[in-house]
């Protein structure tokens, strides 16, 4: 039977976007292309300044693209009129780093806001409100001010609020960036679950390489105001093509650890493969000495990796036997001493 192609819920073509301040032109975005699927947990990750919050900003319909278009849902949203956009608006919920919650107005009025401008009846809209609150389990905090709440407690408000109107797609902009590390795997716990419940595509903004690894299926890495790779993120993180890919896959600490020395690889292992056995096996087999730069887990999406970063021998012929071995092992390798530190 014929594999259906999995629906694109967010597809950006050729989008580019100029500013033109009065200092001069900034080519924000150039010649993005980029195919987001519904279901997807989609992060877009890029340095500071590489883009990204103008891309959000052109998918929910903030910013007028220069060229190109963003089509959701199937609608080319730059050929809508003001009323039509407005219902697409619906469909794209959003959560920022600051929460921007309505300090004046309890967690519940929070939440029941956005019903409000939708015109919502006042007994649907509280009902809504109360399965919300339950969603992202603070149905005690329903009478509580955003002062009263803690960071973690504020983002699943501004959570529960982003969801009020049924949107399709949830876009987090840096929405981790101000949380302590396990108020963050709460909250990206949190993000998959409704992911899974609700089937709502999810679009994660992000500098931090961690956050994509935790949750997300897709990655695109942004550089420049361009993509320089997307895929998905198992496949990224085994493969990294680009300089960018790599660098953003080695942590700053990693880098450090890292940048002495000629002649070092990085080696990925999968569930499948023991990295201690691996390596000792090759030692015995190859008669390489092989010296342990870097090691490290990381979990991609549920899917557990070790990656550790090797350096060879000088001697040519000893690490091509090594390099040889361990692609004969199926664990991917590659050289890293011209990429990272
Ligand atoms: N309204 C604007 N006017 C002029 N230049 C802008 C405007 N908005 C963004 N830029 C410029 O466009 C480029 C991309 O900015 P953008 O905010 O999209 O990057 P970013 O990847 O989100 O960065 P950060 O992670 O620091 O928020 C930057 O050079 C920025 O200075």
């Amino acid at each position: 039977m014929k594999k259906t192609s999995p629906k694109p819920i967010i597809e950006i073509r050729d989008l580019g976007k100029t500013f033109r301040p009065k200092s001069g032109e900034v080519k924000a975005l150039d010649g993005i292309n980029l195919n987001i699927n519904q279901g997807d947990i989609y992060g877009i990750i890029g340095m500071s300044g590489a883009g990204k919050s103008t891309l959000v900003r052109c998918i929910n319909l903030l910013e007028k693209p220069t060229s190109g278009s963003v089509f959701i849902d199937g609608q080319d949203i730059s050929q809508l009129t003001e009323k039509e956009l407005r219902t697409v608006r619906y469909s794209v919920g959003m959560i920022f780093q600051q929460f921007n919650l309505l300090m004046q107005r309890s967690s519940e009025k929070n939440i029941l806001f956005p019903l409000e401008i939708a015109g919502v009846d006042k007994e649907t809209a509280k009902k809504r409100t109360a399965e919300l609150l339950e969603l992202v389990g603070l149905p005690d905090k329903a009478k509580a001010y955003p002062a009263q709440l803690s960071g973690g407690q504020k983002q699943r408000i501004a959570i529960a609020r982003a969801l009020a109107n049924n949107p399709k797609i949830l876009l987090c902009d840096e929405a981790t960036s101000a949380l302590d590390p396990s108020t963050t795997n709460s909250i990206l716990k949190l993000l998959k679950e409704i992911n899974q419940k609700l089937g709502i595509t999810i679009v994660i903004i992000t500098h931090e390489m961690s956050v994509v690894e935790q949750i997300c299926s897709h990655v695109a890495i942004i550089d420049k105001s361009k993509i320089a790779e997307d895929g998905e993120v198992e496949e990224i993180f085994k493969n990294p093509q680009t300089e960018i890919a790599k660098k953003m896959i080695f942590s700053e600490n990693d880098q450090g650890q890292v940048a002495m020395g000629k002649n070092r690889y990085r080696i990925v292992f999968d569930e499948k493969s023991s990295s201690e056995s691996v390596i000792a096996e090759m030692i015995l087999e190859t008669k390489c000495r092989v010296n342990i730069l870097h090691a490290d887990m990381k979990n991609i999406d549920g899917i557990t990796f070790g990656q550790m970063v090797i350096q060879l021998p000088e001697d040519e012929l000893s690490a091509s036997r090594a390099i040889h071995y361990l692609k004969s092992h199926q664990i991917t390798v590659e050289e890293v001493g011209r990429h990272v530190g």
